[in-house]
C-alpha cells in the first residue's frame, strides 16, 4: 500500500472503531443509569450475529477496495460526510434514550405497566422514533464515512427494511396502551424513519 493509503486507512479505521466504541458504549451505560444494573444485560450493548455479520462483510469490503481500488477511498468529501451522519445519528439516538428515560426499553413492551408513560416531548416533537431515526442515520453513515459503496446501499436497505417492520409492531401495543392519545399523536408527528408512515 502507499503512503497516502496507509493514511487513509488508518484515519477512517480509528474512526470508525472509535464510532463503535463510543456508541455501544455509551448505549451500555445509559441502559445501566436508566434500568439499573440488575435489569440490564449484555444484549444492552446492541451486537446481534446479524449486526455482527454486517460490520465484518463491511470491514471486508473496505480492505478489498483500498487494496484493489485505493482512488475510491480518497473522496474525503463523502467520507467527512459520513462522519457527520455518525455524529447526527449518535446524538439523536441519546436524545431519545435519555428523554424517553424508563419508557426506552430494548425490547418492545407488549403488557402495559403503570410507570410507562406517553413520551411526546423532547426529540419526541419532531419525531416519534427518534431512537429508530438516529441508529438508521448512524448506520449508513459509518459507511459513507468509509466510502464503501456496496455496504452503504445494503445497510440503508438491511436497517430500512428492519424499521419499517418493527414500527408497526412497536405502535400496535403503543396504541393499546395509550389509545387515543397515541393515535392523535401519530397523526399529527410523522415516524422519522423515511416512507413510514
Ligand atoms: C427501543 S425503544 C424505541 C423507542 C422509539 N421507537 C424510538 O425509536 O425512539 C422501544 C420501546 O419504547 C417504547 N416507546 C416507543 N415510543 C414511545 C413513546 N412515544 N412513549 C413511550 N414509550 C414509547 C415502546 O413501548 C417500546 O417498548
Amino acid at each position: 500500500m502507499t503512503e497516502v493509503s496507509n493514511y487513509t486507512a488508518c484515519r477512517q479505521l480509528s474512526q470508525m472503531f472509535l464510532a463503535i466504541t463510543i456508541f455501544h458504549s455509551s448505549e451500555y451505560i445509559l441502559a445501566i443509569s436508566i434500568h439499573g444494573k440488575s435489569n440490564v444485560n449484555l444484549m444492552s450493548l446492541l451486537i446481534s450475529k446479524h449486526y455482527f455479520l454486517a460490520m465484518v462483510f463491511s470491514l471486508l469490503e473496505y480492505l478489498i477496495e483500498i487494496f484493489l481500488f485505493p482512488g475510491l477511498k480518497e473522496y474525503w468529501f463523502i467520507s467527512n460526510v459520513g462522519l457527520i451522519m455518525v455524529v447526527i445519528g449518535e446524538i439523536i439516538r441519546k436524545m431519545a434514550i435519555i428523554t424517553a428515560g424508563g419508557a426506552f426499553t430494548h425490547l418492545i413492551r407488549t403488557r402495559p405497566e403503570e410507570h410507562h408513560k406517553l413520551i411526546t416531548h423532547g426529540v419526541y416533537r419532531f419525531v416519534r422514533h427518534p431512537g429508530y431515526c438516529g441508529f438508521l442515520i448512524w448506520s449508513v453513515g459509518t459507511q459513507i464515512m468509509l466510502c464503501n459503496p456496496l455496504s452503504t446501499v445494503l445497510f440503508a436497505i438491511v436497517v430500512w427494511r428492519f424499521f419499517a417492520r418493527r414500527i408497526p409492531y412497536e405502535e400496535y401495543f403503543l396504541r393499546q396502551f395509550f389509545g387515543f392519545q397515541y393515535q392523535e399523536y401519530a397523526q399529527r408527528v410523522p415516524s422519522g424513519v423515511p416512507f413510514v408512515k
